[in-house]
């Protein structure tokens, strides 16, 4: 199944505040797009649009499933999760009371068969082998890093084609930031994932992104082909590599 995505000339805020402005922005099928910004310059609200989350003001968001296109502006977030769409939120947002499966159970959706679920437990406990262990533990008491393996897990038990991750490096220390992202880059091989990450941390989201933007102030600064197309922008000089634009 090829799925990508097209967003353009999105605005979308909450009341007075405007979020996002003239936002164009592409994720083909199979690739990983980075989408780099600091706090309070978009990245979750645009995430949150294409969820369903949070309804745009203006401009297009749409799917393109095997060629057929789904405008996903008028579509609920269970219809967009039935599309093949999946977010890891910011703060992760596990149940702290509920266990490692119960977790997972709840990423796993209604209409799913017994027989899918079960294949895809398989999966995320094969990819986490630490989700394995832990399966019957509280996901309140387990680490930082663990608990975002966890949330990465829950959003893979619907079987997304298109994964959201919102800021996966929030609240780790660099040694699992380093650990969540290369994780990030295993799972795209071995499941055929196409991924949205958006991230502050520009030097662990560029192992393992395609291409990338920056969003400034809810507006794209800089969109760029590669990662060398990226890292030669003067405002990503300015923004992360300590040059001068
Ligand atoms: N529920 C809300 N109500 C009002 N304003 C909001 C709400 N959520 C976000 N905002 C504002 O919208 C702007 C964009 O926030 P957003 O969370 O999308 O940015 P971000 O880049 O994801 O940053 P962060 O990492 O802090 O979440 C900010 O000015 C923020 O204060």
């Amino acid at each position: 199944m090829a799925l990508s995505l097209a967003i353009e000339a999105l605005d979308a805020g909450y009341g007075a505040v405007k979020a996002l402005r003239g936002v164009t922005l592409h994720v083909e099928a199979g690739e990983t797009v980075a989408l780099l910004g600091t706090n309070g310059n978009g990245k979750s609200t645009l995430m949150k649009c294409v969820m369903g989350l949070v309804r745009p003001d203006r401009g297009r968001l749409a799917l393109s499933i095997d060629g057929v296109a789904h405008d996903l502006t008028k579509l609920s977030p269970e219809a967009i999760v039935d599309l093949g769409v999946a977010l890891v939120p910011e703060g992760r947002r596990l149940f702290p009371k509920l266990t490692v499966t119960e977790n997972l159970m709840l990423g796993a959706f209604r209409k799913m068969a017994r027989n899918a679920i079960q294949q895809n437990l398989a999966l995320v406990f094969d990819t986490f082998p630490v989700l394995k262990e832990r399966r019957s533990q509280l996901a309140g008491t387990m680490s930082g890093g663990q608990q975002q393996m966890l949330a990465i897990a829950r959003a893979l038990m619907s079987s997304p084609r298109l994964l959201l991750i919102d800021e996966p490096s929030v609240g780790l220390s660099p040694l699992l930031v380093s650990q969540t992202i290369a994780k990030i880059g295993e799972l795209k091989q071995r499941v055929g994932l196409t991924v949205l990450m958006a991230e502050q941390n520009f030097n662990q989201a560029i192992r393992i992104a395609d291409r990338g933007y920056i969003i400034v102030h809810g507006e794209i600064a800089v969109a760029a082909q590669s990662v060398d197309e990226l890292k030669a922008n003067d405002i990503v000089k300015r923004l992360y590599l300590g040059g001068v634009a």
